[in-house]
């Protein structure tokens, strides 16, 4: 009988779930293009901004999550608003329509790391995962210096956007155009130029709420062409300190329980350079599991840093601003030994 009603109970959230048929128009300015994808509290859309013919992301709280799912989307957009980053989709509109609560953002271009290790194949080379770590640090370190931590760091939640074919190495699409230059500033870890002019600044789109105080324009910031990372989805960002969000039960997702302290953003961007360095790796065939150390046989430094990032052994990093400093460091020694060997070519 308990089956019976949890069965019908699941056929009915699926139904009241059911995403809006595409072509719709949401709050007379997003129309809906295309399902992204239903997560546990949203269902998000690509959809066209009428009023700037921009593309946008549009995330529409669970129905059949009820007011969990509103509260979470509220927190959101709140949590947006707090940051200013290239490189992090700017919230463009909070909006109720029929009863349904949406969050308008930017869509960003590309996809997400993890079509790109599991669909294209792509492999990583040591070097260019620590580059990418670095580039991605950049824009975790803004999100800690505005006194939030994202709390939720993986490759489905990184996007990718570069013309890049299976097996093309990182340098060709942007991450090595000189390393020192390309290690500079956050802002050239963003949106292709292009994207950018296209999203002009928030002010001019204005905020369907009025809640949002306007974001600079990030094509102020300026941007090398090619370099295209951008962290998305702040559905379970919280302030540093804050306890886990009520809204959410215990149960349901043990991230959503995760201390919000940066060490938690620093232990994900450990687990991502592993799922990059693993991207190069085949494994033996019928051969053991032998542990990331063995099977991967990273660099002295690389191994150093990865067991402090997921706090094996050494000591915790004591944040991206130090994180970053080892980067250089490490990325400086590779260029180093890179002129080294050309010379002798
Ligand atoms: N601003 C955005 N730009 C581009 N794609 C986006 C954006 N926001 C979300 N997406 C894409 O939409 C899909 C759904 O994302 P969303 O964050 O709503 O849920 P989820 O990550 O699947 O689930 P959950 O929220 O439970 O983690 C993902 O594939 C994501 O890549």
């Amino acid at each position: 009988m308990n089956r019976l009603i949890l069965h019908a109970k699941r056929l009915l959230a699926a139904w009241t779930d059911r995403p809006l048929r595409s072509g719709a128009v949401v709050g007379g300015r997003y129309r809906l293009d295309e399902p992204l994808g239903i997560g546990s509290y949203g269902l998000t859309y690509r959809a066209t901004d009428l009023l700037s013919g921009r593309p946008a992301a549009l995330k529409q709280a669970k129905p059949s999550k009820g007011e969990a799912a509103r509260e979470l989307l509220r927190r959101e957009a709140a949590m947006l608003e707090r940051l200013d980053h290239p490189a992090i989709p700017r919230a463009l509109s909070l909006l109720e329509e029929r009863g349904q609560l949406y969050l308008a953002s930017e869509l960003a271009p590309g996809e997400t790391l993890e079509d790109l290790l599991f669909e294209h194949g792509r492999t990583f080379t040591e070097t260019e995962a620590l580059r990418l770590v670095r580039s991605l640090a950049d824009i975790v370190g803004h999100v800690h210096d505005r006194g939030c931590v994202h709390l939720d760091v993986r490759i489905p939640n990184v996007m990718f956007n570069g013309e890049f074919e299976a097996h093309t190495s990182a340098a060709q699409v942007g991450f090595a155009s000189g390393d020192s230059e390309a290690h500079t500033s956050a802002a050239q870890v963003g949106f292709a130029s292009g994207e950018f002019e296209a999203h002009t600044s928030a002010a001019q789109v204005g905020f369907a709420s009025g809640e949002f105080e306007a974001h600079t324009s990030a094509a102020q910031v300026g941007f090398a062409s090619g370099e295209r990372l951008s962290l998305i989805d702040f559905g379970l960002a919280r302030r540093i300190g804050e306890p886990p969000l009520a809204a959410a039960p215990a149960s349901e997702d043990d991230r959503r329980n995760a201390p919000a302290e940066p060490a938690s953003d620093l232990l994900d961007l450990g687990h991502l350079l592993l799922f990059l360095l693993y991207s190069s790796y085949v494994p033996e065939p019928g051969a053991p599991d032998r542990g990331w150390e063995d099977e991967l046989e990273p660099a002295f430094d690389t191994r150093r840093l990865l067991r402090r990032l997921l706090g094996s052994k050494g000591p915790p990093l004591g944040g991206v601003p130090e994180l970053l400093t080892e980067l250089d460091r490490m990325l400086a020694a590779r260029r180093a030994v890179q002129v080294r060997d050309d010379r002798h070519r």
